[in-house]
């Protein structure tokens, strides 16, 4: 585990007084909780997306490292609320605000009240690659192999 100081601006004033600001909430966590910052509850009808703001933007600077937005084991399983858009990438250069595509998927409404934890935040490290075009591959094991060629068991 690395340790990074990340710069944050509040754009929601709520941060501080009602609403802590993100915390790892274990000692080996590794995502951040990210709150809806909404002025009132939304009720997210089945099978729509909102986007959501966070509250809150970040600057990572650093170009060895990114941010991924990620759904909450909890709600995206018992409730169906995950992400509009899978997963979100936060670029090392990026300064708005960060906001939260918010999908239910489920079958049934589901309220966001202003301040629920939704989605998480995890900060990673990047591999910036260089495309070097070839004509073959040193053959590997697998070869072209996927998509459950393996089997199941
Ligand atoms: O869930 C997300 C995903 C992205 N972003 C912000 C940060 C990211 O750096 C920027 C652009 O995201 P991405 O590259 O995934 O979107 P795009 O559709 O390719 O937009 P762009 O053309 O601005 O790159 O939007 C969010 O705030 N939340
Ligand atoms: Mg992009």
């Amino acid at each position: 585990m690395t340790h990074k100081v990340l710069e944050v601006k509040v754009l929601d004033p709520r941060f501080g007084d009602e609403w802590p600001m993100p915390a790892y909430a274990t000692e080996h966590s590794a995502g951040l909780d990210l709150r809806a910052a909404l002025e009132a509850p939304l009720v997210l009808e089945a099978g729509d997306t909102a986007l959501i703001p966070s509250g809150l933007a970040i600057h990572l600077a650093d170009p060895t490292l990114c941010a991924v937005i990620l759904p909450r084991s909890g709600l995206g399983h018992r409730h169906g609320i995950v992400l509009g858009n899978g997963t979100g990438l936060i670029d090392a250069d990026y300064q708005g605000p960060l906001m939260i595509s918010t999908w239910n998927r489920g079958r049934e409404a589901f309220t966001i009240s202003p301040g629920d934890r939704i989605a998480q935040l995890v900060v990673l490290p990047i591999v910036r690659a260089t495309l070097q075009v070839v004509d073959t591959f040193e053959e590997s094991a697998r070869g072209s192999g996927g998509f459950g060629h393996t089997g199941v068991r």
